[in-house]
């Protein structure tokens, strides 16, 4: 496979040259009914990815189409799939398709069939939370579980707990809610505290997050729920299941209900369909809540094959990123659901796009001359409007927008206030912020000018069920996969969290070594 940085291809000098001469590419002329309705592409899950309020045309797709077959983005997500190393920095395979059926060839491993591995071990925690949804297993007092508390962080917290809330509603209207779940992540004392505050101990089920079963805010909260389970007078080995890779050093250990595993081809921030979310949600809402999600991601990424960029929606939604990343050059994105239960989902994207392509050397560690993944921010709509939507309309910068929406609420129970409900006038505000991000407003005073120009696209579908949430999960990481290919980056390492960690230990040992290192100790009373 040729690996070739994004200014070595013959499409980049083209795309440079569709660029506007000192003017913003503008798109309000282009944006009217028949654009609207041809620039909509289906997607799984029963979504559509509606790019119309994007900045680009039939000249720039064309290119962006012959970036994607030069840079052989579909052949090197065929070598993903296949089980290649895509994860050169640390010589791993990238397996997160795996988790939600085959696509490639079987992928064996150390004799071990690894697709296997996966089906067996959603099978086994799918059968255990089974048996504590229906009672058979109990807490130490012989009481059944109603809480499941996740304990871990960033992509051992970020996907589950995002997903978590975005179905926990829906799950409730279809009668799949038994466990509500809770999640503590940070090691500020005050996260682990006030969740368990905020439970039964007797009645919770703690499940213990960690691939590398090292990271230090996980195994500090694991000991503070211990010790608040010992002074209950419960059995913490009944109330504590684990969730690691099978070469951690909390794999195979006995003081645990049970243990699922991962490995090491299942990075962090694509773990969401593995065990990492799956036992959560398994527990929570049901089995075939998770199976649902799974189906909706499949289906995602087997539609994500396709080499026409017309009829691949995540391969079109990564190269119109790259188009405006690196051609128009907005250093930024906003992700903005009109769907409060998506209220985490940006942060989880925060996550998986900014620790993936967030790097400044190519796969072979050169530096690279041109711009790689953006800032990712984002919130819910409306709350967004009535806070940073100022600078998106009136700004100095152009920040390129996500919209995501859903024609129906999740639990249907709704208001009609001055002639509309409350679900029309969630989707009258994200069909008035595209149009009005697109279009602007001209006026003669410059304090209540709107440029336009700023382009969005938007993600809807029927309603937010797990089949949608599985495929909306499934789209943007193979988006940033796709991204990560154009730009030739290894989107699959994080070394840059490493320095931070190496510091904070030094400090705790006392022995930082460095005056600025002291100096902020003593300011912060560790020293
Ligand atoms: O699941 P763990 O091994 O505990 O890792 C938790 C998280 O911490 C690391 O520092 C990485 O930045 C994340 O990618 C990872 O998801």
């Amino acid at each position: 496979m040729d690996y070739k940085n994004l200014d070595e291809t013959g499409a980049y000098a083209k795309l440079l040259s569709r660029v506007p001469a000192g003017k913003p590419y503008d798109i309000a002329p282009l944006l009217d009914e028949r654009r609207v309705a041809s620039c909509l592409l289906p997607m799984a899950g029963g979504l559509s990815y509606s790019w119309a309020a994007k900045a680009v045309n039939t000249p720039e797709l064309e290119l962006l189409q012959a970036l994607s077959d030069e840079q052989d983005l579909i052949g090197k997500y065929r070598l993903l799939l296949d089980g290649e190393i895509m994860n050169p920095g640390e010589g791993r395979k990238v397996l997160h398709h795996l988790l939600r059926g085959q696509l490639g060839k079987p992928v064996i491993y150390e004799g071990k069939d690894l697709g296997e591995f996966y089906a067996r071990e959603l099978e086994r925690f799918s059968v255990f939370a089974d048996l504590v949804r229906n009672g058979k297993i109990l807490g130490s007092t012989g009481k059944s579980f109603e809480y499941a508390v996740q304990i871990g962080i960033g992509g051992s917290d970020l996907g589950p707990r995002a997903l978590y809330l975005a179905l926990e509603n829906w799950a409730v209207a279809a009668g799949r809610k038994k466990l509500s779940a809770r999640f503590i992540s940070n090691v500020d004392p005050d996260d682990g505290a006030q969740v368990a505050a905020s439970v039964d101990l007797e009645r919770t089920l703690f499940i213990l997050v960690s691939k590398s079963g090292t990271t230090q805010e996980t195994l500090a909260n694991e000991l503070f729920i211990k010790g608040k389970l010992k002074k209950a007078g419960l059995d913490p080995s009944k109330h504590m299941v684990a969730v690691t890779s099978e070469t951690s050093p909390l794999a195979h250990n006995p003081d645990y209900l049970d243990s699922f595993y991962i490995d090491d081809f299942i990075g962090g921030r694509y773990s969401s369909t593995s065990a990492v979310g799956g036992v959560i949600l398994s527990l929570a809402l049901g089995r075939e809540t998770f199976a649902e999600l799974l189906e909706g991601a499949h289906e995602t990424d087997k539609s994500a094959l396709e080499n026409d960029i017309m009829k691949n929606p995540a391969l079109l939604d990564a190269l119109i990123g790259v188009w405006e990343r690196n051609f128009l050059g907005f250093p930024s994105t906003a992700v903005l659901p009109y769907s409060q239960a998506l209220s985490r989902f940006p942060a989880h994207l925060q996550q998986l796009d900014m620790e993936s392509n967030g790097k400044r050397v190519n796969r072979r560690g050169e530096a690279l001359d041109y711009a790689t993944g953006p800032v990712v921010f984002g919130e819910p709509g409306t709350n967004g409007q009535h806070s940073f939507y100022q600078l998106l309309h009136q700004g100095t910068d152009i920040v390129p927008l996500q919209f995501i929406g859903f024609l129906e609420s999740q639990l249907g129970d709704d208001v009609e206030v001055d002639g509309s409900v409350s679900q029309t006038k969630l989707k009258a505000n994200l069909a008035a912020q595209i149009v009005a991000f697109a279009k602007g407003k001209a006026d003669p005073n410059g304090n209540k000018s709107f440029p336009g120009g700023r382009p969005s696209s938007l993600i809807c579908g029927k309603k937010l069920d797990p089949r949608a949430l599985g495929a909306l999960l499934a789209h943007f990481e193979n988006k940033v996969m796709f991204q990560g290919f154009v730009w030739n980056l290894n989107s699959f390492d994080q070394e840059g969290v490493q320095l931070g960690k190496v510091l904070t230990k030094q400090v705790l040992s006392g022995q930082s070594g460095d005056s600025a290192l002291d100096a902020y100790s003593k300011l912060l009373g560790i020293l």
